[in-house]
């Protein structure tokens, strides 16, 4: 069996690897879309008031969407067909980029980095490579379709754009020091895109692992296609995709330095019976020397978390390949 799922064709049934056990399926897959997820327009003539959805977003949903963003839509759409021609190239050119090893800068994985030893396959492609600086990475990059580059390139820029936006307005909302995110804290700038072909039984199987987002933010551009899905409340709920919003999750990190006032939520993709579903996540996350520590301005008496290396982080985070939000956030959690 050909590892990349985007290789495969005429799929009728689930291969028994990507059956998941009774109590890790997705099961009923109809969730609701939760139409409280905030919508944020960021055009709003209220400078002040905008910056108080996005942090109170933060606090109570740990994800939101934004429109009038400033990222161009014709270049969200021309990203996002590069990406479907990408994962429809023939299998040969693609498995050029083929990698397992998360010290590769550009890699396509199917599933996850544990394919070779994990008991379960997710139903999925991953393509992720670094963007930040572009001179540095972009030769890495593939270079078909033709115009990959080009149209990547474009794009890490103007996301990387209202990355910063949004954080400066974190950083107000918050009256952190100006310029709080910028620098080491921010300085890994990932592009991670998620391909899921169409499955015959959604029930069965699960388009990416439960997790929270280790990094500082994540933004990401959904096609139409539902799949994604926070856990609220106990409850699963679907993220509804709207025509050119765009998603942002505040990540781990994020939550550190906010002393626990943010909400980075645990969320998973479902796959789909009949579509085909591609997504772009773009990643900003701190450099390895960087120190990561509650904002002094946020701390009372104790901070929440005592200080950590992003690597010390992540190496708990992945412990035993489990990627546990909680227990890596307990490991550095100051007791009370
Ligand atoms: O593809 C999606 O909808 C979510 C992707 C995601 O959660 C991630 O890449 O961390
Ligand atoms: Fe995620």
């Amino acid at each position: 069996m050909e590892i990349l799922i985007s290789n495969w064709s005429n799929v009728e049934f689930v291969p028994k690897k990507y059956i998941f056990p009774l109590e890790r399926r997705p099961g009923k897959i109809e969730f609701p879309v939760c139409h409280d997820i905030p919508l944020i327009d960021l055009a709003n003539n209220h400078p002040t008031d905008t910056i108080q959805q996005v942090i109170k977003a933060c606090q109570e949903f740990g994800i939101f969407q934004v429109i009038n963003h400033g990222v161009c839509e014709n270049l969200m759409d021309d990203t996002m067909n590069i990406y479907k021609e990408f994962f429809k190239l023939p299998g040969e050119y693609k498995a050029k980029f083929y990698s397992n090893d998360i010290n590769k800068s550009c890699r396509l994985c199917s599933s996850t980095l544990a394919y070779d030893t994990e008991e379960f396959h997710y139903w999925r492609d991953n393509f992720t490579h670094h963007c930040y600086p572009l001179e540095e990475y972009i030769m890495t990059w593939p270079n078909k379709p033709t115009k990959y580059r080009e149209v990547v390139s474009e794009y890490s820029i103007e996301t990387r754009k209202l990355l910063y936006k949004i954080l400066d307005m974190i950083c107000k909302g918050l009256a952190l020091k100006s310029g709080y995110f910028e620098g080491e804290v921010s300085k890994t700038n990932v592009i991670s895109v998620n391909n899921h072909i169409p499955c015959p039984n959604p029930s069965l199987t699960l388009g990416m692992p439960v997790h929270s987002d280790p990094n500082l933010i994540t933004l990401l551009q959904q096609c139409d296609v539902p799949g994604l899905q926070i856990l609220k409340d106990g409850k699963w709920i679907g993220v509804q995709p709207i025509p050119h919003a765009i998603v942002l999750i505040p990540g781990l990190q994020l939550k550190v330095i906010s002393n626990d006032m943010f909400i980075t939520p645990v969320h998973r993709v479902v796959t789909h019976a009949k579509e085909a579903r591609t997504t772009i996540g773009v990643f900003l996350g701190p450099s390895p020397e960087s120190l990561i520590k509650p904002a002094t301005a946020l701390v009372c008496t104790k901070p929440m978390f005592r200080a950590f290396t992003y690597p010390e982080f992540l190496k708990t985070f992945t412990a035993g390949a489990k990627c546990d939000a909680q227990f890596a956030l307990n490991h550095f959690r100051n007791k009370t």
